[in-house]
């Protein structure tokens, strides 16, 4: 499959304290195939998904330029001039075409997909899970993947107190889910964590605090089309989570002691087992989330080395816009051979129809 065209595995070692998942086999696979088209599309154009769908479009418009130029022209105008700029239009849409799709790495029929199933995974894009129990620290180390990193941040948990606060109409229903320590059904979830993925404007991106139970897991994989690339999961200690949620203080509803000890239950008998699902395909990352913000990142970040060192990804940390934007080089050429190839034909003499 192409998700998996090339991977590495390690072993990172982690706990020094009890664990939850003690057994869990603790490895890390990574696509190198698609960490080098991440790498090769980059953010640079600011909307992936409808950056790639023009030249698609204009590609299509520009192959039926030519039929039409010459269905429609009457009988006595000069068809040389027609032909030569229709062929002209058609290798311009063509090349274009090809061009898209070697960014895109993909066929035809995924550059279609592409442009109707923005949410579906590309082969450009990279998805990170992160994971953890309650107060285990992973929102606070995605700000720090986000700065260092460059990735898209998407809360779970965010999304759906948004959901709360703009009074739609299953608000709610969710809040007393979160008051209660309870999931959240996961088609809504889902379907706000979609919505999301369609309008990201970068194809690096992170889901914090989903899946939260094998039903979120197998209703997002089926949205994706796909499973993650990469698995992070923030291990820490009850007791410690518990005293980093009552001590949160930011006046959310779950910020209690009853929700905190049902939210506990509700991430050992259902998150776990996504976990295990993870470690056990290879996906799985499990950092100590003991000690200070800062030596908790400094354990995450080898994980960022170690896939740009072995892979000699030289910039994966935030480009700017203005950088050298394969992109936009290849757009470049794509001109330039485009009016190689298409002066002569529109230059040579005219023929006319008898
Ligand atoms: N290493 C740390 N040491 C002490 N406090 C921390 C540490 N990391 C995060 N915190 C604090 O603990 C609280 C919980 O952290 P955070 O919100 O990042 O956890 P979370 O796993 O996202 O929690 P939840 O699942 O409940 O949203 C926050 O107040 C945060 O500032
Ligand atoms: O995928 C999800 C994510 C969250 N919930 C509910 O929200 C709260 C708080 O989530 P945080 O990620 O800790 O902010 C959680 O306890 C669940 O009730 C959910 O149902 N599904």
């Amino acid at each position: 499959m192409w998700r998996r065209v090339a991977s590495l595995s390690r072993r990172v070692s982690s706990s020094k304290s009890p664990r939850l998942l003690d057994q869990a086999q603790v490895a890390y696979e990574f696509n190198a195939w698609k960490m080098f088209t991440t790498q090769a599309l980059n953010q640079a154009e600011g909307g992936a998904s409808d950056g790639r769908k023009i030249p698609f479009v204009t590609f299509v418009l520009e192959l039926l330029l030519f039929p039409v130029i010459l269905m429609l022209s009457p009988q006595k105008v000069n068809l040389g001039t027609c032909r030569r700029w229709g062929f002209a239009f058609s290798f311009i849409g063509s090349f274009g075409a090809f061009q898209t799709m070697k960014h895109c790495k993909s066929s035809l029929f995924e550059a279609f997909k592409l442009a109707h199933e923005p949410h579906k995974l590309q082969r450009n894009d990279f998805d990170l899970i992160v994971t953890g129990g309650p107060g285990s620290g992973k929102g606070t180390q995605c700000t720090r993947i986000v700065e260092t990193f460059g990735f898209t941040h998407l809360s779970a948990g965010d999304l759906l107190r948004k959901e709360i606060s703009s009074n739609s109409e299953n608000g709610s229903m969710i809040l007393s889910l979160i008051k209660e320590g309870k999931i959240v059904p996961s088609e809504m979830t889902v379907k706000l964590i979609q919505k999301a993925i369609e309008e990201r404007e970068n194809d690096r991106y992170l889901i914090d605090g989903f899946p939260r139970s094998e039903e979120n897991r197998i209703a997002y994989e089926r949205v994706i089309g796909a499973e993650p690339d990469m698995v992070l999961f923030f291990d820490c200690p009850e007791e410690e989570m518990v005293r980093r949620v009552l001590n949160r203080n930011q006046g959310r509803v779950d910020d209690n002691i009853e929700t905190v000890k049902e939210r506990l239950k509700v991430f050992a008998e259902l998150n776990l087992p996504v976990i295990r699902h993870y470690s056990k395909k290879g996906k799985l990352y499990k950092i100590d989330g003991t000690g200070s913000e800062e030596e908790i990142f400094e354990r995450v970040r080898p994980v960022f080395a170690a896939l740009r060192g072995r892979l000699e990804i030289k910039k994966l940390e935030i480009r700017r816009l203005s950088d050298h934007s394969p992109v936009w080089r290849s757009k470049l050429v794509f001109i330039l051979v485009s009016l190689v190839f298409a002066l002569p034909l529109m230059l040579t003499p005219n023929v006319t129809r008898t």
